[in-house]
């Protein structure tokens, strides 16, 4: 709820008690004369007292609840009337503060807006919240029917007088009632909008009758105007709907803190998924699946949740935009998909680098009233909400490592790469990569192109990048790091193997959060590293259609070609949120929370098996192209060879080195006719 509803909800409140109260004491006489003094018990009179009474009691405990002195109310409390959430998140690390006053609400309060202050734990949001309404609202409607159809069996004068005053009292309770809940509507909206699941589908703009779809460009290539021709706007939407999203209240189910926090941390529902599975030790309580089958799929999944996201966000700071200036991007906004970051891309001398998006602190944009102003760049860190009063991150633990290093996560108000080790002996605010959120982006670097601890770096991550595509045609091997059912693959690597090494190469042995499962998501360069990812399980399912039984020509496949997992079964070791450890996972697994349409229906992995259906491509991957038709029949082994050809391009330079992947690329080609 907005600051201004809420003080506005607060006054309304205390001048309907007041307006209230005024009047009951007004007729208090001749509710002792006609209630109390009689005798008999008659329905009118129950009816009476009953209304009177729970509104009294009713309206008293609501001005309570919406004054802000109700902060001792306690969980019990929470499934009757509400409580009300009063957030000041300091962001900044203190530095400066935003402050948020968040929602009030009777009934349900913490049904309507999960809430993360007081616990940590994001709520699920209960059906029955609209029925609740519905009954109070059915039941008071009832009682007001039962006293008019008495009052009419009362003698005229009296029934005159009973009606005269119900007109009355009914006048003043609509305004009162009207006047209480009509701040509230915001949050009606809101609540009704939480009960529908989020679905994601994609984004549609752009999509030509062709089929053709934008793309997702890599980082460098998005930025720049010789390949992107909205380079420029789309750049400075990205970074503004980016600046909103990561300043989203923490209680949204869009913000950048509920979104990121499906991944690990937060251990909490979202999206009417509920969760909270422990099976065993070794139970993961996060919603990502890892050393699964399911890797892929749910990270395609996660990547266009965040691209609908934020589009949503481009949407609204679009919106801002004088008319004509809203006019003219508009296309940059429909053709707009989310970049990825190739890190197996080289320089002249063979380095990977960095791209300077996301390693510099500070960024220009342009407001959509013109201004030109230097923001936070969001691109290379998030700034977590922290509780003023605990001095933490409610939801975001400590991560004790294996070696018995702890990690401060639930204090680092941003998020850090290559931080230096953190030492508990020492104060926290003197640690300042940790305290001040400074990454370290050339230790990154250096780890990549050196290779760091017992990861492999460098060239290697490119050959790396070569053999997934060279060798592998089986889905099951190549999705994840634990496929022990076949062993007849050369598994060189798997997609997810490759993909952990470079969240550590970025996370760094120092463990920054990229390092670890339960917080990654949270950095920004997260989703450009997926989204490469996602680019990687692309052109392996393009390189292995389903219509190919086998590549009789290569030496390195002796069986056959299997383009996806169907009929496979592969136990998670983990489990997650919602699925135990030690459970079997298949093509047909829920891929909570991920829904397609706002009734709950959960995606499975066939389900977003095929990237058209979400409207992005990948510059490979333009398979609409006219040189792959001819009579309406689909080339496939001219888009499969040029795919080849760009992959040689990118990343054949380490071939010398690799007469095997060679062997294995030429022969793909030869498969062909
Ligand atoms: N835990 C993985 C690296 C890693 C993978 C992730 O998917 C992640 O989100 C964070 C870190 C490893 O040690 O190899």
């Amino acid at each position: 709820m907005r600051p201004a509803q809420l003080v506005a909800g607060r006054y309304l409140a205390a001048v309907s008690v007041t307006c209230f109260l005024w009047d009951c004491l007004l007729s208090v006489g001749d509710e002792f004369e006609y209630v109390w003094k009689k005798r008999q018990w008659s329905m009118s009179r129950i009816c009476f007292l009953w209304i009177r009474y729970t509104t009294i009691v009713g309206l008293v405990w609501q001005a309570f609840v919406t004054s802000g002195l109700h902060s001792a109310l306690s969980e019990p409390m929470q499934g009757g009337i509400g409580r009300c959430v009063n957030i000041d998140y300091t962001r900044d690390g203190g530095d400066s503060c935003v402050h948020r006053s968040e929602i009030i609400c009777p009934l349900g309060a913490e049904a309507i807006h999960p809430n993360t202050a007081v616990d940590g734990v994001l709520r699920h949001v209960p059906r029955t919240l609209v029925g609740v309404w519905a009954f109070v609202s059915i039941f008071d409607f009832a009682t007001v029917i039962l006293i008019i159809v008495n009052a009419l069996h009362q003698p005229y004068r009296q029934r005159f007088e009973v009606i005269e005053r119900i007109k009355r009292d009914g006048i003043l309770s609509f305004l009162i009632v009207f006047g209480e809940y009509s701040s509230e509507i915001p949050l009606w909206q809101d609540a009704l909008k939480l009960t529908r699941t989020y679905p994601i589908v994609g984004l549609k703009g752009g999509i030509g009758p062709d089929g053709s779809r934008p793309l997702r460009y890599e980082i460098n290539k998005f930025a720049n105007p010789a390949h992107n021709p909205y380079a420029k706007d789309q750049l400075n939407l990205f970074l503004l709907a980016l600046e909103r999203i990561h300043a989203m209240s923490p209680t949204e189910r869009l913000s950048w803190f509920q979104i990121c926090g499906i991944h690990g941390e937060p251990y909490a529902d979202w999206d009417n998924s509920r969760g909270g599975v422990e099976s065993a030790a070794a139970q993961w309580r996060g919603y990502c699946t890892h050393s699964s089958i399911l890797f892929p799929t749910w990270h395609r999944l996660y990547c266009a949740l965040v691209e609908q996201a934020v589009h949503e966000c481009m949407l609204q700071v679009l919106g801002e935009f004088p008319p004509a200036e809203q006019a003219r991007l508009k296309p940059a906004v429909d053709h707009w998909r989310y970049p990825y970051w190739d890190w197996a891309l080289v320089d002249e001398a063979h380095r990977i680098k960095v791209p300077e998006l996301l390693r510099t602190p500070r960024t220009p944009v342009q407001r959509p009233s013109g201004l030109i102003e230097t923001i936070d760049n969001p691109l290379y860190r998030y700034n977590f909400p922290v509780n003023p009063v605990t001095g933490t991150i409610d939801g975001i633990n400590d991560v004790i490592e294996d070696d018995n290093q702890i990690v401060p996560f639930s204090r680092a108000p941003y998020t850090v790469r290559h931080p230096e080790m953190y030492n508990p002996e020492l104060p926290f605010e003197t640690q300042t990569t940790w305290s001040k959120g400074i990454s370290d982006n050339d230790g990154v670097e250096a780890s990549i192109n050196n290779g760091e601890g017992q990861r492999p770096g460098g060239s290697q991550l490119v050959d790396e990048v070569l053999r997934l595509f060279g060798t592998m045609r089986r889905y099951p091997p190549f999705s994840n790091t634990r496929w022990i059912g076949d062993g007849s693959v050369n598994n060189y690597k798997s997609l997810e193997g490759v993909h952990n090494n470079v969240h550590v190469f970025i996370g760094g042995m120092t463990y920054g959060h990229m390092s670890e499962n339960e917080v990654a998501a949270f950095d920004p360069i997260f989703w450009m590293h997926h989204g490469n990812v996602e680019r990687q399980l692309s052109i392996f399912q393009a390189l292995n259609p389903s219509d190919h039984e086998s590549w009789p020509n290569d030496p390195w496949i002796s069986g056959t070609l299997e383009p996806w997992f169907t009929g496979r079964k592969q136990v998670d070791a983990q489990g997650t949120w919602t699925r135990p450890a030690g459970a079997e996972e298949t093509t047909e697994s829920p891929l909570t929370p991920f829904h397609k349409d706002t009734e709950g229906t959960v995606y499975d992995s066939d389900g977003c098996r095929y990237i058209n259906q979400f409207g992005y491509a990948f510059e490979e991957l333009q398979d609409w192209l006219p040189r792959y038709w001819t009579d309406r029949k689909f080339n496939e082994p001219l888009f499969c060879e040029d795919i080849i050809k760009s992959l040689i391009d990118k990343y054949g330079w380490v071939l010398p080195k690799l007469p095997i992947l060679l062997i294995s690329l030429t022969s793909i080609r030869a498969s062909y006719p």
